[in-house]
């Protein structure tokens, strides 16, 4: 990736049914729920198994349990020293809450970004510096805040084709951690209306972090190879996951050192 992209999907977050609303998604998913467990619930061979794992909560992914679109947003931005700003929860939520959904700000179709209205070539001075100026802020913008968007969110498809990049403006004030305690997905490809549901349990005031590379770098990403993948954003990843294993790593070098001199 040349740009910094947070991507639903391409990195392994989860795509709601085609639906062009919210209220629409949940909708559909359930009717989707409710005729597969009616079907099974139909047939003689439903076992005790069965039934207790429709009554699970949904997976990580398959989410919209709590709350309509628009009416439950336990969220606000605040200062957060050493990262700019970040989102917050402002009530506790269970996991598996949609904190919120938006639409975007603007969207860049793939090989189609243009940035505001200028014509460069037909400028000069300090017209000209003034474009160059809001041509690299509008980039620095995009490139730390721009979300994959996806071809086909329907089945979610993990390799999707992306079909250009969204800055959504509630969205945009997430920061990272690679142990997220929250997921962004897509409710709909045509609105491109983006999610984002709580992975856990979160406590009134609880700072809210997505991964930017994905739901499951903590598990299946080295420190090394998550730093190398967060570089272009600019920030060294502190989170608990990178706090443990920067001491493991610490403990090693020590342990390593102890036996050389030995
Ligand atoms: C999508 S924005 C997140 C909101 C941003 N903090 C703001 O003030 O608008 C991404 C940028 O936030 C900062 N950031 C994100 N996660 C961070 C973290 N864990 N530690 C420090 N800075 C972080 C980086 O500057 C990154 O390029």
């Amino acid at each position: 990736m040349d740009t910094p992209s947070i991507q639903p999907g391409v990195d392994g977050a989860s795509h709601e049914a085609k639906t062009p609303t919210a209220s629409g998604a949940a909708t559909n998913f359930l009717a989707k729920k409710l005729s597969a467990g009616l079907s099974r619930s139909n047939s003689a061979s439903s076992t005790a198994s069965q039934r207790a794992r429709r009554q699970q909560p949904p997976r990580p992914g398959h989410v919209i349990r709590d709350g309509q679109i628009g009416s439950f947003n336990p969220v606000e931005e605040r200062d957060v020293p050493g990262a700019g700003r970040g989102l917050f929860a402002t009530a506790a939520v269970a996991r598996h809450t949609l904190l919120f959904a938006e639409e975007p700000l603007l969207f860049a179709p793939k090989g189609g970004a243009r940035i505001g209205n200028h014509k460069v070539k037909h400028l000069t001075g300090a017209a000209l510096d003034a474009a160059v100026a809001d041509a690299v802020l509008a980039l620095a913008v995009y490139g730390t805040n721009n979300v994959a968007t996806l071809a086909d969110d329907d089945g979610g498809d993990p390799d999707g084709e992306v079909t250009g990049g969204a800055v959504y403006p509630v969205f945009s004030r997430i920061n990272h951690a690679c142990d997220a305690n929250a997921a962004f997905f897509y409710l709909g490809v045509r609105s491109q209306r983006l999610g984002v549901r709580a992975l856990r349990d979160l406590a009134a005031g609880e700072q809210i972090f997505v991964s930017y590379i994905g739901e499951t770098a903590a598990q299946d990403m080295t420190l090394e190879e998550r730093r190398e993948s967060l570089n272009s954003w600019g920030f060294e990843c502190h989170c608990g996951a990178c706090v443990r294993d920067m001491a493991k790593k610490a403990k090693e070098v020590e342990k390593a050192a102890e036996q050389a001199g030995k």
